[in-house]
């Protein structure tokens, strides 16, 4: 997911924030710092016997040991976020937007550091990784402007009486990550939450957990209250903690269908507010009128950033039968045209996926294709890089599956890799159809020179995020979430601040009480 290519691939007007950690290489990096932050300082867990291995994806060496967090120091982030929570609710909207801009410059100056460890934990290209890390900034910025016009609404009533509303904080908020994403969702969760006047406790994922702590030292550093922005490491077991908490008020969640179905459960019993964002398996419409350059450089846009790990992936390609032999015959040689590698390089576009596990699942999927009748057009194999050091890195090449039908297992369930499924298709009825027949609703695509019929379309495509000859755009501007099992609220835009306050409406008596008793 991308904000505006054009401003963010500037470089950043301010210096790195420190030289020596900057121009990272693939297997040189050992992390022995405490991963967990509460009270405004790294904190070691008592859970030792638990530790769990961290992967760099690109070499397949471990990064570092996750200590995960128990019962003591769930209750002990939550207790801070409490805490801070007192004092920063009770700040003006001006005192905590200059304290989020604050935060914003340091990541703009740490851009290089942040966006190279991001790419050491989670084996994404460098050059995405700027981005994300520009488009956490962005989100930040945003709601800090934000912060500053949060207002309640007055209405006259009869006898010179009135009422008034206040857009009141919730509380303490818990954010829990996925791993594709981990410091831009840890800034999407965190910027309106706070904007709003909450404290957070995040959770990463256990595969990712390195970013979100360098997030909770940036808002430090720019001021925040000690314990706005708690960072708690672990797996199920400590998000299934914080779901629980009496003190916590809200659960903001990114993962996949069954964890959301389970933190949503877990939150009807404290009556807490939920937001899901969930996983996709969306669908892009290629119409035979599309300017078919654009229409490949969107469909590779919607399967192959993240190596295929987005949740906004269109990756059910619907062509139109006119132009598929020519759409397939340019998509295939641009797939293969991926320079796949170290993804510290400048020049590469694919880096490693997550895992070794997550690879190996992203590979059967391939096998399943070909089992049911899919024809591999390119990729689909495991990729050893020549670099001796990038041997035990979680890489493959990017996969383009041909004849596939609507039954496929690859066309049906969420791949979350590097798999494009192409189908053909001879009418905008019959592919409207098709296209929504998924219990899925996150995103959808279409690519069409005819205005009247692009508009047409996507009124009747069944998704929250919808995009009009371009793919995977997410500027911070604009809200972001899921219709049917994809999710339930959004992120980003004006209307998030809903998710993260509620109204309070007072009433005031100007006459006397008229009593009927
Ligand atoms: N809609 C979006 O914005 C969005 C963005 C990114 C990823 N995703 C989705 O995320 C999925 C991939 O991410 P993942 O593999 O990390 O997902 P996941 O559901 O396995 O895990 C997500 C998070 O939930 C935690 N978790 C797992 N079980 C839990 C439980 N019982 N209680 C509390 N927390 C628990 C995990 O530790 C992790 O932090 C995909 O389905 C993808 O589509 C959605």
């Amino acid at each position: 997911m991308l904000h505006r290519l054009a401003t963010s691939l500037r470089r950043p007007a301010v210096p790195p924030f420190s030289a020596a950690v900057r121009c990272l290489s693939s297997g040189s990096v050992d992390i022995t710092v405490p991963l967990n932050f509460w009270a405004g300082t790294r904190q070691t867990s008592q859970e030792k016997c638990n530790t769990e291995k961290v992967y760099e994806p690109a070499t397949g060496r471990v990064l570092c040991h996750l200590e995960p967090c128990g019962a003591a120091e769930v209750n002990q982030a939550v207790e801070t976020a409490k805490s801070a929570f007192g004092h920063w609710s009770k700040m003006s909207g001006m005192e905590r937007a200059k304290i989020m801009i604050e935060a914003a410059h340091i990541i703009e100056s740490r851009r290089e550091e942040i966006a190279e460890i991001e790419v050491v934990n989670n084996g994404k290209s460098i050059t995405e990784s700027r981005l994300d890390v520009d488009s956490a900034r962005l989100c930040i910025e945003y709601y800090a402007a934000l912060a500053t016009t949060l207002a309640g609404q007055h209405v006259q009533l009869p006898g010179g009486s009135f009422a008034y509303t206040r857009r009141e904080p919730l509380g303490v908020c818990v954010g829990i990550g996925a791993w594709n994403y981990p410091f831009q969702i840890a800034a999407w969760k965190s910027a309106p939450a706070l904007a709003c006047g909450n404290s957070m406790v995040f959770k990463p994922s256990p595969v990712t957990p390195v970013t979100a702590v360098l997030l909770a030292e940036v808002y430090a550093k720019a001021g925040a209250p000690e314990g706005l922005y708690n960072v708690v490491q672990g797996g199920q077991e400590t998000g299934s903690l914080l779901c629980h908490h009496p003190d916590v008020a809200k659960v903001s969640f990114t993962g996949s269908v069954p964890t959301g179905k389970k933190i949503m459960e877990m939150a009807s019993q404290g009556v807490k507010y939920v937001t899901l964002e969930l996983g996709g398996k969306s669908p892009l419409l290629i119409f035979q009128d599309s300017d078919l350059e654009n229409a490949v450089s969107g469909a590779l846009m919607a399967n192959f950033l993240s190596q295929g790990q987005v949740c906004s992936n269109g990756t059910r390609v619907f062509v139109h039968k006119d132009v598929l032999p020519e759409f397939v015959e340019e998509v295939v040689k641009r797939t293969r045209a991926i320079e796949i590698g170290d993804p510290l390089l400048e020049s590469t576009r694919m880096g490693a996926l997550v895992s070794m596990s997550h690879l190996e699942r992203v590979l059967s999927f391939v096998d399943q294709a070909k089992k049911e009748g899919a024809t591999v057009l390119c990729g689909g194999e495991p990729f050893v890089p020549s670099d001796p050091k990038l041997k035990g890195g979680y890489y493959m090449t990017p996969c383009v599956l041909g004849n596939c039908t609507d039954e496929m297992t690859c066309v049906k369930e969420e791949i979350f890799g590097p798999v494009m499924s192409v189908l053909s298709f001879e009418s905008e009825e019959e592919v409207l159809l098709r296209a929504n027949d998924s219990p899925l609703g996150l995103a959808a695509g279409v690519f069409t020179r005819d205005v009247k019929r692009a508009h047409r379309v996507v009124e009747h495509l069944k998704a929250g995020s919808c995009f009009i000859n371009n793919y995977n755009i997410t500027p911070v501007e604009v809200p972001f979430g899921g219709f049917k099992m994809s999710g339930i609220g959004r992120e980003n835009g004006k209307v998030t601040i809903e998710h993260y306050s509620q109204l309070k409406s007072v009433y005031v008596e100007m006459g006397d009480v008229d009593s009927l008793f």
